[in-house]
């Protein structure tokens, strides 16, 4: 009863944010790029409990889409039409570009914000390839501005928690990790951004990025190499992965945040899980495992910690020994998603402040180049960079 209470209370607050106390006089003015689906809750919705920050304007290709979206999110500017993204990335209002476009598309804007002399919230994946990534993180340390990779269950206490078991010992030394993320059939239609190719589709993009970002940082290295992955293909689009699985290796001395030698991650990314028997659909399976030589830790459901999770451990005090089992939760702050707690993270690093948790440009590019060696692993190769004509940093 108390944990549907804790529920029903944590929900109701995510989507009624209570009002900061002391809100600033001059706060940070966010443009969002595009109606995103995504917009509200991982922006819209965090924002109006910061003290430091506001959603100024949206851009949309259609005026009405744009109108629509501000009226219902109390935006104060709606630009619309063919020109309207450009249009935001001019306003002098606006100081942070949040891009939740298509993959295909982050590059483009992105550079094109940056050039505009505004930060950039970027949404995973940072773009189509590595190269892409590395140009635009190193136009924005050119230009002196913050872009950050929206991998939001990085900074959420429970994702904290596993890592913090995973680096206790508490495992013994670290021999496999598993993520999965798949989502049941029905969801994610054929119409939909993420099947299509020129637009940085596929499974291993959009969800596969979790699970290479996951592994990598409890692993607490990059892989050696791709030891083997393999595409479902989507039976109309034959560049883009319905599902992909892929292992790891990685290598190295074990230090406070090394990798174990001998470890390896499996990761499953699946846009069509199949009903069970046929007719039962599947709930998601979102998870990570680790397993060690003493125990075993998994957080269900990493993405969406802030709806429901657990962190269920098995360990011994020594390998071969009785294994005691416990279950943790950490929800954190009542009300608080994952985008919350990114954008405060994003928010102190925009004023100078030191955040709970960051990762670096150089962490996304390292994600995008494992994701572009998985493609290439399965055959399919990485998505197509992008055509735009774009400004570019100087050292490229
Ligand atoms: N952090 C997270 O939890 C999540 C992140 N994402 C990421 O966010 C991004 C967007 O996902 P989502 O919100 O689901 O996608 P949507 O399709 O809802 O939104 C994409 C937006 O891109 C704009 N757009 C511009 N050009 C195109 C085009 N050629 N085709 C389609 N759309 C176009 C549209 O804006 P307009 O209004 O101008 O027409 C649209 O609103 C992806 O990068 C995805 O990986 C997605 C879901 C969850
Ligand atoms: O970022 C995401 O997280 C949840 C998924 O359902 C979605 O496809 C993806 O874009």
């Amino acid at each position: 009863m108390a944990s549907l209470y804790g529920f029903v209370q944590r929900l109701y607050l995510v989507f009624n944010p209570p009002a900061p106390k002391a809100p600033s006089e001059s706060p940070l003015r966010f443009g969002i790029l595009g109606a995103a689906n995504i917009a509200p809750i991982a922006l819209v919705l965090p924002v109006k409990s910061h003290p430091d920050a506001v959603v100024k304007a949206v851009a949309a290709r259609d005026q009405k889409r744009a109108d629509a979206f501000a009226k219902k999110h109390e935006i104060p500017k709606a630009y619309g039409g063919p020109g309207a993204y450009q249009k935001l990335l001019d306003d002098p209002e606006i100081d942070v570009v949040y891009n939740p476009l298509p993959n295909g598309l982050h590059y483009e804007w992105t550079m094109k914000a940056l050039a505009a002399g505004k930060h950039v919230l970027v949404e995973k994946p940072s773009a189509d390839t590595a190269e892409e990534t590395r140009r635009m993180f190193a136009f924005a340390q050119e230009k002196r501005l913050t872009l950050m990779e929206a991998f939001h269950y990085r900074f959420h206490p429970a994702t904290g928690r596993v890592k913090e078991i995973v680096d206790s010992g508490e495992l013994g030394t670290p021999t496999k990790i598993e993520v999965t993320l798949g989502i049941p059939s029905g969801f994610i239609k054929d119409t939909d951004c993420r099947m299509e190719y020129g637009l940085g589709g596929g499974a291993m993009m959009d969800l596969g990025c979790y699970a290479v970002s996951m592994s990598r940082y409890l692993a607490g290295a990059d892989p050696t190499k791709v030891i083997s992955a393999k595409a479902d293909i989507h039976p109309k689009y034959p560049q883009v992965d319905i599902a992909t699985t892929a292992t790891l290796a990685f290598s190295g001395s074990r230090g406070s945040t090394g990798p174990a030698e001998g470890l390896t991650a499996t990761l499953n990314a699946h846009f069509r899980l199949p009903a069970r028997w046929g007719f039962l659909p599947q709930l998601p399976k979102m998870f990570v495992r680790v397993s060690g030589t003493r125990g075993t830790v998994e957080l269900y459901n990493f993405p969406g910690p802030w709806i429901y999770h657990y962190i269920s451990v098995e360990s011994s005090e020594q390998e071969g020994g009785p294994l005691r089992k416990r279950t943790e939760k950490r929800y954190g702050n009542l009300g608080w998603t994952t985008y919350r707690y990114q954008l405060e993270a994003f928010i102190d690093k925009l004023r100078g402040r030191n955040p709970e948790h960051w990762y670096d440009g150089q962490d996304s590019i390292a994600n995008m180049q494992w994701i572009d060696a998985i493609y290439t692993e399965t055959g399919l190769g990485p998505r197509p960079a992008s055509m735009a004509e774009v400004p570019q940093p100087t050292a490229t």
